[in-house]
């Protein structure tokens, strides 16, 4: 029997967690994010910000040999790790326990990033935030699911839905299949979209913030970085989920009557990121 849940402020206000006057970088969560390719380094540089402008207390960046210079000038509280290749990623491999990764944004299907992921998943045991062309490298290879830690967070956007559970005749298919999906693999689907829905098994979260100023190159970008970072502060995974997707929406509800819709781009997310989190906090 499905379950309806409206995602509203009172909703939000029942997972959300103030940060602790006596908390340190060392205690906030450290997330890694892996992805970049040539051209698309910009998608790493917006979700690593994010996950920083989020209260995650350290973030760390995977990227081809490409994407250092670009990352390390462009958001210096980044660290930064570097794949053996310059343009894409080919070997995964960092030797510290992140408390969450999120993967994907524009790390591109190159053969050899295929493979890498592959390797990655048969050893990884740390939450994933799954976005892009990491969830259409998934799509490619259904049998890569079973690799998923449970739990884990797919992020697609709805060309990138229908790669996964393939094409829908009307809505209510479309969230039965995704709900199959999520019961089968034990995943959460983040229905990108306006609005946006979060499936977790077979209870069905619709946001209730977001606007069309949200549909700019890499707003899905920004999310991935949100979410991965609240996972990564400990948050459960539905938790962060929710939370993450109605922060999002609500940085373009507070922007938009300064920047108008067409101004607005994804950099303006992560610009009003403090005003959400402020507006939560007042009474
Ligand atoms: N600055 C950077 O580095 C950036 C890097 N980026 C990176 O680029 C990579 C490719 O990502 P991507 O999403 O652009 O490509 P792809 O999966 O082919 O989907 C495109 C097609 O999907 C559809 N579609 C999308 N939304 C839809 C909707 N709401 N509702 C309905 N349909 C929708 C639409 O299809 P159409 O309607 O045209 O048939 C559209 O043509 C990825 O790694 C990403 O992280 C980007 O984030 C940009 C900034
Ligand atoms: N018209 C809209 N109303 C509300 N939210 C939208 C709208 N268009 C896009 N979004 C949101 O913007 C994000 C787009 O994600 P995605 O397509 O992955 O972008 P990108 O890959 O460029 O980063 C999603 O969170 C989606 O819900
Ligand atoms: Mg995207």
């Amino acid at each position: 029997m499905e379950k309806f849940i409206a995602v509203d402020r009172k909703e939000i206000l029942k997972y959300y967690k103030p940060i602790a006057v006596d908390t340190h970088k060392g205690i906030q969560g450290h997330a890694l994010i892996i992805g970049g390719s040539y051209g698309k380094i910009g998608a790493v540089c917006l979700s690593s910000k994010s996950a920083l402008k989020t209260g995650c207390g350290l973030v760390t960046a995977f990227v081809p040999k490409c994407g250092y210079e670009i990352l390390q000038i462009g958001i210096p509280e980044v660290m930064i790790l570097t794949d053996v290749k310059k343009k894409c990623i080919s070997n995964i491999n960092f030797d510290f326990q992140p408390n969450a990764i999120g993967i994907g944004p524009g790390i591109g299907q190159n053969e050899a990033t295929q493979k890498a992921f592959l390797k990655f998943l048969k050893s990884n045991k740390i939450p994933l935030v799954i976005d892009a062309d990491a969830l259409n490298i998934l799509s490619n290879n259904k049998a890569w699911f079973l690799l998923l830690p449970s739990g884990s967070i797919l992020t697609p956007h709805p060309k990138e839905l229908e790669r996964l559970i393939g094409k829908w005749d009307s809505e209510q298919e479309k969230f039965e299949k995704t709900i199959s999906f999520s019961l089968q693999y034990k995943v959460i689907i983040v229905m990108k979209g306006a609005p946006t829905h979060i499936i977790d098994g077979e209870t069905i979260y619709k946001n209730t913030t977001g606007n069309q100023a949200l549909a700019t190159a890499g707003s899905g970008d920004v999310l991935t970085g949100i979410i991965s970072s609240l996972l990564a502060q400990l948050y459960d995974a539905i938790e962060a989920a929710v939370l993450g997707v109605y922060l999002h929406g609500l940085t373009a509800d507070i922007a938009v009557p300064k920047t108008g819709f067409q101004s607005f781009i994804a950099s303006d997310i992560i610009n009003h990121i403090g005003e959400a989190f402020l507006s939560l906090e007042s009474k």
